[in-house]
């Protein structure tokens, strides 16, 4: 099993931002995570990479449960892409230096471990990021930031990739070159487990066994993707009348919402 949730609460300044949330990812599984601003997904990433802890409930991942592992050595095994990793990247490290702290999971520089030379450029060629090795992160396009840090996240080759709306700010293209380089990479490590948030259903390539809607810090629904991604669910996230549309395997969504005016 690479992640079991038992009863996760999180609670910080009264507010219950998870609630009771249980859940199981095995192996090989590749979910998508939907809901609206402020509904907890980004608390529920980091809470399964360690970086929160819950306020009530148990959280095993990776086999090791919470509380009886190193989560730095953990961590090791754990892919992240999200805008909230760009903010910690310097600006002016080079490409190659962020790809190869991925794999001890550090900023600036690799820690404990050889420079992953072969590993860097092999890693760099798959997501097309070969080209940029030595350019300095900053100066890099949000399209070429977001294939950086997938690099970074693969180099550890680990057994869970978590990724943080990655594909925002990417254009149609860039969008489906990074969601057919993700199932190409998925299809060669078949036991990692992909968990994917974002707030686009376009987003939902076949390959996505699974799809959770969360509202207010609950998942509201969690099964197959046909299942779970339909109007009444989507309506009961978003609290709009919502549409969606399927085409070759692929979602579209469209919604209605009133102009709210000020008072
Ligand atoms: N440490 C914290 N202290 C107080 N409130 C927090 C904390 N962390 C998260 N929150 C609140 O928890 C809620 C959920 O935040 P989270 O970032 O997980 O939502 P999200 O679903 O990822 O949102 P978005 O789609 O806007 O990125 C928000 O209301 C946020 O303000």
């Amino acid at each position: 099993m690479s992640v079991i949730l038992r009863d996760v609460c999180f609670v910080r300044s009264g507010q219950k931002i998870l609630s009771h949330i249980t859940w199981e990812v095995q192996q090989g599984d590749r979910w998508v995570i939907l809901g609206p601003n402020g509904s907890g997904k980004t608390t529920l990433l980091k809470l399964i990479s360690g970086y929160i802890w819950p306020t009530s409930g148990t959280v095993e991942v990776l086999g090791k449960r919470f509380g009886t592992v190193d989560l730095r050595l953990l961590r090791r095994k754990i892919g992240w892409v999200g805008s909230f990793l760009q903010e910690l990247i310097p600006p002016g490290q080079k490409v190659f230096d962020v790809i190869a702290g991925g794999v001890s999971a550090s900023f600036g520089k690799v820690y404990g471990c050889e420079v992953p030379f072969d590993a860097v450029e092999r890693w760099a060629r798959v997501v097309q990021c070969d080209s940029l090795l030595d350019k300095p992160y900053g100066v890099l396009s949000q399209g070429e930031k977001q294939r950086v840090l997938l690099a970074r996240a693969l180099i550890s080759e680990p057994d869970l990739l978590l990724l943080d709306e990655p594909c925002a700010g990417l254009d149609v293209v860039a969008r489906e070159y990074f969601l057919k380089t993700l199932e190409h990479i998925a299809g060669r490590r078949k036991t990692m487990a992909v968990l994917l948030v974002t707030h686009h259903i376009e987003e939902v390539a076949p390959f996505f066994t699974g799809a959770v809607v969360m509202k207010a810090g609950r998942f509201i629904a969690s099964g197959s993707s046909d299942r779970v991604l339909t109007d009444d669910i989507l309506k009961e996230a978003f609290n709009v009348p919502v549409k969606v549309l399927r085409h070759n395997g692929r979602f579209a969504l469209y919604c209605t919402v009133d102009l709210i005016r000020p008072a």
